[in-house]
């Protein structure tokens, strides 16, 4: 069993150029959007279950279409983002760490003032070296470039396999599919990682153990945000054992960005998705019924609240719904880490808010819930419908 290591915490900043362009994803979608009429050339014959990689399809056919299986836009105007990104709420680590009780309160009165409005905000001063997040994204790109028979080992063979190397969201399941790559690994409490290339494993293990802690120094700061004590969500689900997912993901150029999607509209199963970008933009995040652009500030980790969340704290911090749209130039990568409850611990609200109020979901294992959710995942957050209980009564 692996233990959680203490964090180191430095002030850091980074080079990232995020923001330029991220904020020409628009524009690009709008010019190709422009430049496809009803004329165009009928979309190449590929059956998608042959697409083993967008990756290597890419590099192999130089495609200008994509095949109609990619389709997956219904309406272009929702497909782009409206502009109030800046707004997304920043929070600082060291602040909800401090030991000054002042400057801890009102951090955590802003943390949960994110949470409540937002579910979604950019984590600065969490005391993860840039080095670390850049040597990760490096070698994260090494596994992608390497040639498909030697990621052929790590097949996709369902949710609980340890290290699993595919293609769009759940290709089993779906009826259209998504312009990403990815390689999904669990990371807690029993450690798994490809040993290539040589040193991806030392890295990852490092930043495993790493977001760890942020993680646990926030549910620490969303117990509190809740009136709870600072130990309750940790106690209460398990922390300790927590599953810990690692999603990398590669966003090849896609030639028809204005018709396909990276990932669709979707929220992340467990309590909180850390993520970082490789400086290209294309997350987006649903708020007060609109699509916003997510432009990390540099060195920041963004920080997406999850289902497992809104059940722990019995409906009050939703989980976000977010996507990856996608661009024709560049190839975008992003690293979400998943930190959600222990797999066998029965998850419901945490048990002093249901001293004074009603159960809002059914309590499930976290097992059992990534079941569920793997079978609904149809559409947006349809897997929490299955255990909203009726409150009305
Ligand atoms: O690529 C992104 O920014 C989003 C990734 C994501 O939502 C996921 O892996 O669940
Ligand atoms: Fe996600």
């Amino acid at each position: 069993m692996l233990h959680a290591s203490h964090l180191s915490r430095s002030h850091v900043s980074t080079s990232y150029a995020f923001h330029t362009v991220a904020c020409g994803i628009e524009s690009q979608i709008m010019a190709s959007a422009a430049t496809v009429s009803s004329s165009e050339a009928e979309p190449p014959k590929v059956n998608a279950s042959e697409i083993s990689s967008i990756k290597a399809f890419t590099e192999s056919k130089g495609a200008t279409l994509i095949p109609s299986t990619y389709h997956s836009v219904t309406d272009p105007h929702d497909h782009v983002a409206h502009d109030f990104a800046a707004s997304i709420p920043v929070l600082d680590l060291s602040l909800l760490t401090s030991c000054d009780p002042q400057i801890h309160t009102i951090a955590v009165h802003e943390l949960a003032k994110a949470c409540a409005q937002w579910g979604v905000f950019m984590l600065i001063n969490h005391g993860i070296p840039e080095s670390l997040t850049e040597e990760l994204m490096n070698k994260s790109r090494e596994f992608h470039d390497l040639p498909l028979e030697e990621k052929k080992e790590f097949s996709d063979e369902g949710p609980f396999t340890p290290i699993r190397h595919g293609t769009s969201f759940y290709s089993e399941s779906e009826k259209v599919h998504y312009w990403r790559d990815y390689l999904k690994v669990i990371t807690f409490p029993q450690f798994n990682f490809p040993h290539k290339p040589q040193g991806y494993r030392e890295v990852a293990y490092e930043y495993s153990q790493k977001i760890r802690g942020v993680a646990r120094n926030l549910l620490e700061g969303i117990s509190e945000s809740l009136g709870l004590g600072s130990n309750s969500i940790i106690e209460s689900t398990d922390f300790e054992y927590g599953l810990q997912s690692f999603f990398v993901n590669l966003y090849p150029p896609c030639p028809q960005p204005h018709l396909a999607q990276g990932l669709p509209p979707h929220s992340d199963h467990g309590l909180m998705t850390l993520l970082i970008q490789n400086g290209i933009g294309g997350l987006q995040v649903k708020h007060d019924g609109k699509w916003v652009d997510v432009n990390p500030l540099p060195n920041s980790l963004v920080v997406i609240l999850g289902d497992q969340l809104e059940v722990v704290s019995n409906g009050r911090y939703e989980s976000v719904l977010h996507r990856a749209i996608l661009n024709n130039t560049d190839t975008r990568m992003s690293i979400a880490v998943v930190n959600g409850p222990a797999p066998d611990k029965e998850i419901g609200a945490a048990p002093e808010l249901l001293e004074k109020e009603k159960a809002v979901f059914k309590s499930i294992k976290y097992r059992d819930y990534l079941e569920v959710q793997q079978k609904t995942r149809y559409a947006d957050k349809s897997g929490l419908e299955v255990i909203r209980l009726n409150t009305q009564q």
